[in-house]
């Protein structure tokens, strides 16, 4: 179950085919998030799943709750392994998007999970900018908590939340990771792969330390040997 996902952050579908070259044979789980899909669209999710990969199809939606329900709907039909959305849209919000994916057949086994807090959120900032005067992992395990109530079946936040997830009884997809010797760039909550493992993540999300790397699939090897 446990698993690596490479964030695909690329301009466009040639960095993307380009980025992948050297990964024959290792049918690598992806994320495709707003960048890439904002320029290719949901053809590059049909061609890469007709290639074999494992979606997870990051657009972190946050809307009022029939505007979501209806985006969902057309996102379900891409049949991806995962989706997201924002979970301070409230109960109400995520049970309309689990609606518009139950809507079709396809989007019936798509997992769909909400970002608590992003990663990129410091508990100074939660309290300064978003005036939310609470620990940011209470924030973290109310959000999962309401996550569950709406029927999700798990959530995004930092390795360092994980066990709290686990204790709720859903998965955790953990962005945040670098390797010990890693620029931390803009992420706030972090954690490398080998502690994230013993954290208890169920996926990390791994962009910028495998993209980025003079050998990006060396770099996913050894995601996979701490992490999985
Ligand atoms: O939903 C996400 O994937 C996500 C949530 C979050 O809280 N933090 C976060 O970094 N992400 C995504 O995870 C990836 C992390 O990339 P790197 O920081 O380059 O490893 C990016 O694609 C982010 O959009």
């Amino acid at each position: 179950m446990r698993d690596v996902i490479i964030a695909c952050d690329f301009k466009n579908q040639e960095e993307l085919f380009k980025f992948l070259e050297p990964f024959k044979g290792e049918n690598p789980y992806l994320k495709i998030g707003m960048e890439i899909f904002y320029k290719e669209g949901p053809e590059l999710v049909k061609k890469l799943h007709q290639m074999g990969f494992k979606i997870f199809l990051d657009l972190k939606l946050h809307d009022i709750p029939n505007t979501v329900e209806k985006a969902m709907r057309n996102l379900g039909e891409l049949g991806v392994e995962i989706t997201n959305v924002h979970a301070a849209g409230g109960i109400k919000m995520m049970e309309a998007a689990r609606r518009g994916l139950d809507a079709t057949e396809a989007g019936k086994k798509t997992e769909l999970i909400a970002v608590t807090m992003l990663t990129s959120i410091s508990q100074e900032a939660l309290e300064d900018e978003l005036l939310i005067k609470e620990n940011l992992a209470d924030v973290v395990k109310t959000y999962a908590l309401n996550a569950k109530k709406a029927g999700l079946q798990g959530v995004v936040c930092s390795a360092l939340e994980a066990p709290i997830i686990k204790e709720l009884g859903l998965i955790s997809v953990t962005p945040g990771i670098r390797f010990a010797d890693d620029s931390v760039n803009d992420q706030k909550r972090v954690a490398t792969p080998s502690y994230a493992k013993e954290l208890g993540s169920t996926y990390i999300v791994v962009g910028r330390s495998i993209t980025a790397a003079e050998d990006p699939l060396a770099a996913y090897k050894r995601c996979v040997k701490e992490f999985c």
